[in-house]
């Protein structure tokens, strides 16, 4: 009000517009500055903004009916999902919590206490993001496994299992030949090859095919079981990251 009288009073002529985007409200309440990255959190409660920081910007693509999807092995698809932000963020989040487990079989934080295949990772829950991963599988992965993968429908998906893996030569390099325990699981990469990290990659056994060459930001995504008995390929340099989802159903 006394900014209008001001602009009266000083004789400046002021009209209302609402064919102008000015920007938009967000919720300030649950922008939690004590974590690590909180734009992160905010994929529920600032969805807008959330998307044009981190969702690839080629996302849209993966759905235009004259494109073919990628297809790189068979019956495992790659399309672009996450922006490079996004992967420097989610690698500044489990890093800046730091507690990577320590690849052996005995893991309390599975219902059953064990891992046959152990990684070397951090969980979404342990840095309070698996409600938002969960988000984000329901919104952004489920419409591409629905896309590749017709007719399997479950929304929300179920993944109890979602976490961030870290190999590095003197820690674990590699992953040995494996199923998931997952109906599909999606695998992004987190970081660069060639760049961040020398070697790499997942190879899927029954088909001698390998994807090495991955792409920041770019989702695989491949059945679990029976059919993509797969491993992790060594890596000789550097450190890779890699964000990993077991959906089942
Ligand atoms: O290193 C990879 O890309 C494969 C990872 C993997 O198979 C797993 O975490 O279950
Ligand atoms: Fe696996």
């Amino acid at each position: 009000m006394a900014f209008c009288a001001n602009l009266r009073d000083l004789g400046v002529f002021m009209y209302a517009s609402n064919r102008i985007d000015f920007g938009h409200l967000v919720n300030p309440e649950s922008f939690d500055i004590t974590r690590t990255e909180p734009d992160m959190y905010q994929i529920i409660d600032n969805q807008r903004d959330w998307e044009s920081r981190y969702i690839h910007i080629d996302y849209p693509e993966n759905f235009n009916p004259e494109k073919k999807s990628i297809q790189p092995c068979p019956d495992v698809y790659w399309f672009p999902i996450v922006s490079r932000r996004f992967c420097k963020s989610l690698i500044n989040m489990m890093e800046s919590f730091g507690k990577w487990s320590d690849g052996k079989n005995q893991d309390t934080r599975l219902e059953g206490g064990y891992e046959a295949v152990p990684t070397r990772d951090i969980h979404m829950n342990q840095v309070g993001w698996d409600h938002h991963w969960l988000y984000f599988l329901q919104h952004y992965v489920r419409p591409l496994q629905e896309h590749v993968f017709t007719g399997y429908i479950h929304d929300p998906p179920r993944s109890l299992m979602n976490f961030v893996v870290r190999y590095k030569p003197d820690e674990q390099p590699s992953l040995k030949p494996h199923h998931d325990s997952s109906t599909y699981t999606i695998n992004i990469a987190l970081n660069e090859a060639g760049v961040d990290y020398e070697g790499g990659g997942c190879r899927f056994i029954r088909y001698n095919c390998s994807v090495t060459q991955t792409k920041v930001g770019w989702l695989l995504i491949h059945p679990g079981r029976l059919t993509h008995f797969h491993e992790g390929l060594l890596v000789t340099k550097g450190i890779r990251y890699i964000m990993i989802s077991f959906v089942d159903p």
